[in-house]
């Protein structure tokens, strides 16, 4: 199925920032945030959330991102915007969130907010968006909304899971036979959380631990994500890389050391995290100028894993960030290599549709400019139905020649590890 919403015609958003004097922590910026449905950006000392709702827009199929894409530009050059912080983030912006793949069943979304209360390092600010009227700004952040009880879900992630082991070893046959060099394969892992559960403590959780981390929460998926797609703010590219992963050994440093070394050394490693490089160079080089990328790989730590990582950096032409990030995916980080084998292999050999897990998920404000990242180390919300709703979990890693499928499965549970501890129930 193919649907979209375009702008609705003859829409006319109007955004007012103002600077707000209160210095907004990251705890005090969260608890702005609606407790059932988070509407969150937050990493260190930045972050924006996201209160009420002025528009939203859906999108499916394979033309999601253009609709989109044209949908945004076309609000963009309609609405007025009385913006005086000039930071990123400040001014009219959208959160979107998009399907990983054309033929899912679920939405690709763009949502403007009412309020938008954020931060760029020691500045905050509030800014109204408004459809109809004229509204006075307020000067003012919303007070705080009351906490409720932590969602605590279990999730099962490192029960045996022989669907995902049979489908592991399916890749690898295809990936022996030539079919293709690399393919991702995820598995998914469900649970339920009371439906008046709290959201914002398991982002509270992720914001404080994955500090490094994109805290995002846009549409009833939250997550932490390490990999940003990319950016495109102050007249700059930006793009990480990651592919490449050893569990961290925290409780011994000398063993960490020692998995790190291992993974800046393994031939593996460097070869699948250099299919992930070569994908995106090739993906973005058309649409920026001076693509250049850090000399060699370095190892990323963060509190569960390490991953490879290398940096990219380039010029903007007149793209936006969304038909950037439209351009980089799926990355070969989330599919594979080729790319088209490695997204019918995946539609093949997964059982369950990803939804938007491993899509771009972001913001982009009316110049075009935001950032983007992969939707990873995520669950999906459902609906509430009969006091709970569902919370699935998603966790993947890249199969090359040689994998091995047990190693694989560890790999996962590793990268389940945020969102575990996320909705773990407090003791
Ligand atoms: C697919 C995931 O992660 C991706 C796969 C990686 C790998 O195979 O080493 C590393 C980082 C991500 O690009 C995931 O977290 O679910």
């Amino acid at each position: 199925m193919t649907s979209g919403s375009a702008a609705p015609e003859h829409t006319a958003l109007r955004a007012v920032t103002r600077p707000l004097d209160a210095p907004l922590g990251m705890p005090e910026l969260l608890a702005r945030a609606d407790p059932t449905d988070p509407l969150v950006w937050i990493r260190g000392d930045r972050g924006a959330v996201g209160v009420g709702e002025t528009l939203r827009l859906r999108f499916s199929g394979p033309g999601r991102f253009s609709r989109a894409a044209q949908a945004w530009r076309e609000l963009s050059s309609a609405a007025e915007i009385d913006d005086p912080v000039r930071l990123p983030g400040s001014g009219l912006v959208a959160f979107g969130a998009f399907a990983f793949d054309d033929e899912s069943e679920a939405a690709s979304v763009l949502v403007v907010p009412r309020l938008l209360i954020a931060r760029h390092r020691g500045t905050a600010w509030i800014t109204e968006i408004s459809r109809d009227g004229n509204p006075v700004p307020p000067s003012t952040a919303p007070s705080a909304r009351r906490a409720g009880a932590a969602p605590a879900a279990r999730l099962p992630v490192a029960a045996p899971d022989e669907a995902y082991l049979a489908s592991v070893g399916k890749a690898r046959g295809r990936i022996e036979l030539g079919e293709a060099e690399k393919i991702v394969v995820a598995r998914r892992v469900a649970g339920t959380v009371a439906a008046d559960g709290d959201l914002r403590v398991p982002l509270g959780r992720l914001a404080e631990r994955y500090d490094g981390c994109w805290t995002y929460a846009v549409d009833g998926i939250l997550g932490a994500s390490p990999e940003t797609l990319v950016r495109r703010a102050d007249g700059a590219i930006s793009a990480r890389v990651l592919a490449g992963t050893r569990a961290r050994r925290l409780d011994d440093p000398a063993a960490d050391a020692r998995v790190r070394d291992e993974l800046l050394t393994s031939s593996k490693e460097q070869h699948e995290h250099a299919f992930a490089v070569q994908s995106v160079v090739t993906a973005l080089s058309p649409h920026v100028d001076g693509l250049r990328t850090s000399e060699e790989p370095f190892a990323l730590g963060l509190p569960n894993v390490w991953h490879l990582a290398t940096d990219l950096g380039a010029l903007p032409g007149r793209e936006s960030s969304l038909e950037l990030a439209a351009a980089l995916h799926p990355t070969a980080a989330v599919a594979g290599t080729p790319t088209s084998v490695a997204v019918s292999a995946i539609a093949e050999l997964e059982s369950f549709d990803r939804g938007r897990y491993a899509g771009p998920v972001g913001w982009i404000d009316a110049d075009g400019d935001g950032e983007w990242v992969i939707a990873l180390r995520c669950a999906e919300l459902g609906p509430p139905a009969g006091g709970i709703r569902t919370i699935t979990a998603y966790a993947g890693g890249g199969i090359v020649e040689g994998s091995d499928p047990a190693r694989e499965f560890a790999e996962t549970v590793s990268k389940f590890a945020p969102i575990v501890e996320a909705f773990a129930a407090a003791d």
